[in-house]
């Protein structure tokens, strides 16, 4: 089922157009939007929420029409915006305490509301401190807390890992996909880090200049590949093996691709996996490793995007 259907959505600003005749269902779960920087994406997060108007287009979320049910929406979805917008004298357990009160949260379950959802967040420690002295990893969990604390059914995360170190990027990384996993929540998550999407999402949504490139189940988009992968070694400790190896192969009439140790050939069915395996014994070498490749979300991304525009696209 669908969270968001998005049909010919349009936004113009006077010089650019942000967003280009879109159309896109965005699925249950949790999905990820790419795109480089400038692609389009927190302008669609802001039309989604029905905080700017679109030029053209229609679009619904969790059955509501943007263009009639703003305030409806607003009540079902949290935002995590991507830019800094913490008061910095105030601390944690009282923003996002008044977060929940806004949202129309009596003043118990908010209380209770905001102590699960700090503890959630890692937060409770440091829930009292005043958040002008936090860290950039500590502000994007308090962003976070406050886009969970009313209990949305759905979640709009713009940027999260921006300005984090590799082992914070992994731990919101986890957030998000505990998010759906313990409370049932559907998240869109935008990124222009292709490589986080692979394990964070079930489904991945890449756009650029606006238009849509793909939109497919993270599975299908890495699924496997019909070249094998294959790396060898020589029991008798020879450093030649990969190369007495690549020589056996093509001997048998297989081809053979080499990136450093590693061998990539080309599968015709199952009866190659046994080819490999009777060749390299023959050869007196032993297996390492024969498995499918898998497809990338990078390499699909390199091969859709109009050359110019990659320079901004991060790849970790
Ligand atoms: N209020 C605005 N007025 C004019 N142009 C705008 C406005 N907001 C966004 N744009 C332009 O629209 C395009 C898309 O911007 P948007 O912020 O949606 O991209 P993005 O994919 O979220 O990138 P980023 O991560 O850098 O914010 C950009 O060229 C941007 O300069």
């Amino acid at each position: 089922m669908s969270t968001i259907t998005i049909e010919a959505l349009t936004k113009r600003y006077s010089r650019v157009t942000a967003l280009d005749q879109l159309t896109v269902d965005v699925p249950e779960g949790v999905c990820g939007l790419v795109g480089a920087n400038g692609a389009g994406k927190s302008t669609l997060i802001k039309i989604l929420l029905g905080l700017s108007t679109p030029t053209a287009g229609r679009a619904s979320v969790l059955g509501y029409d943007i263009a009639s049910h703003g305030p409806e929406i607003r009540q079902l979805v949290g935002y995590m915006p991507e830019h800094d917008c913490l008061p910095p004298d105030v601390s944690a357990a009282e923003f996002v305490m008044h977060m929940a009160r806004i949202s129309g949260l009596p003043t118990g379950a908010a209380r209770e509301r905001t102590a699960d959802t700090l503890r959630h967040v890692g937060l409770m420690e440091e829930r009292y401190r005043r958040m002008g002295g936090y860290s950039t990893g500590m502000k994007q969990r308090v962003k976070l807390a406050q886009a969970l604390v009313h209990d949305p059914k759905l979640v709009f995360l713009d940027e999260p890992t921006n300005g984090l170190d590799p082992v914070g990027r992994d731990e919101m990384l986890d957030l998000i996909r505990r998010i759906h996993t313990k409370f049932g929540i559907s998240v869109l998550v935008t990124s222009h880090l292709l490589g986080e999407l692979e394990r964070t999402s079930d489904h991945v949504i890449i756009i650029d200049g606006g238009r849509l490139l793909k939109s497919r189940s993270t599975g299908e988009l890495t699924s496997q590949t019909h070249t094998l992968i294959l790396e060898v070694l020589d029991p008798a400790g020879g450093a030649d093996a990969a190369d007495r190896a690549q020589a056996s192969l093509e001997a048998s009439g297989l081809g053979v691709r080499r990136a450093g140790e590693l061998m990539y050939v080309p599968a015709t069915d199952e009866s190659t996996f046994d080819s490999i395996r009777d060749t390299v014994a023959h050869a007196g070498l032993g297996l390492v490793r024969l498995q499918r490749d898998r497809h990338h979300i990078a390499e699909i991304f390199a091969e859709n995007t109009p050359e110019g525009s990659q320079d901004h696209v991060v790849t970790g």
